[in-house]
């Protein structure tokens, strides 16, 4: 099973290039699934969600969203994701039809999760993310949570964006949450939407299970994704490049309680 998905680039409708679409018809996911789309300016893109909630990421650009007698004008923080600037979402609820139509060329992201659960339509603005500097030595990086765990806008979607710079390791030392064990831990999948900086760069990332029935390293271009069903995930960045991934999370229960890896658990306490 490959957990690793190139980049495509389908021009759907006119304007609207699409660059990833994986859901239960092309993965093991069952409670995640993704599209990533770049809209020329003045293109647009509309959607009547079923039984699932969305996130909409404006990873680049402006665009104008619709959703439920609502309109959100000009959101967008960025023209790149690598300006490292909190940027704009809207969280659409379940059965309700959404659309974007783009101010500039840009870039978006939608998450979707199951769920029969609806919360109202929200303007997640890049300001009220909370911005975290995680790490030490060579695994710092950068974290801008978009959805996280805190926030009760969501039946199950959590979104977070994280940078990695160059020579520095992330999702490490390496986690899992694939056991449905609260307190202690939280069952969650995972999918990483990938971009390099510069474009021809590339990440290692390694999926694997405690027991290795599933242990695989992948070499991860731009805008590749990599989905986890399960297991520990960390993600390598060679010197020379940077790296940016949005983690998109969902399973039985909206909370990230995650179990390091005993044997790496040390690369935590160093001083
Ligand atoms: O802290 C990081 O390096 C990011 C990871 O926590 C990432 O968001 C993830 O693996 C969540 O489970």
């Amino acid at each position: 099973m490959s957990l690793l998905y190139r980049k495509q680039n389908q021009e759907i409708l006119p304007g609207v290039h699409l660059i990833q679409d994986i859901s239960t018809a092309n993965s093991p996911m069952k409670y995640t699934s993704v599209k990533v789309l770049e809209l020329d300016a003045n293109s647009s893109y509309a959607e009547t969600l079923g039984d699932f909630e969305a996130g909409i990421v404006v990873l680049a650009g402006k665009v104008t969203v619709t959703a439920d007698q609502q309109r959100f004008e000009g959101i967008g923080q960025r023209q790149s994701v690598f300006d490292k600037i909190p940027t704009d979402s809207v969280y659409v609820g379940t059965g309700l039809p959404f659309s974007v139509t783009a101010q500039t060329a840009a870039k978006i992201l939608i998450a979707y999760s199951p769920t029969t659960t609806s919360f109202p339509v929200r303007l997640l603005k890049g300001d009220i993310h909370q911005i975290e500097h995680r790490g030490k030595y060579q695994n710092k990086r950068l974290v801008q949570n978009i959805l996280p765990d805190d926030l009760p806008f969501a039946d199950k979607l959590l979104l977070v964006e994280v940078y990695t710079d160059s020579g520095n390791w992330s999702s490490y030392p390496p986690h899992r949450h694939d056991h449905d064990n609260l307190p202690t831990e939280s069952l969650l999948e995972e999918i990483y939407y990938h971009e390099m900086q510069p474009k021809q760069g590339f990440v290692f990332q390694r999926v694997y299970t405690d027991d290795h029935s599933l242990d695989e390293t992948m070499t991860v271009q731009n805008q590749d994704v990599v989905i986890v069903p399960k297991g520990y995930h960390p993600v390598g960045v060679p010197d020379g490049y940077d790296s940016y991934y949005l983690n998109i999370m969902a399973g039985p229960t909206r909370v990230w309680h995650f179990h390091n890896a005993p044997e790496h658990a040390w690369i935590i306490d160093r001083k």
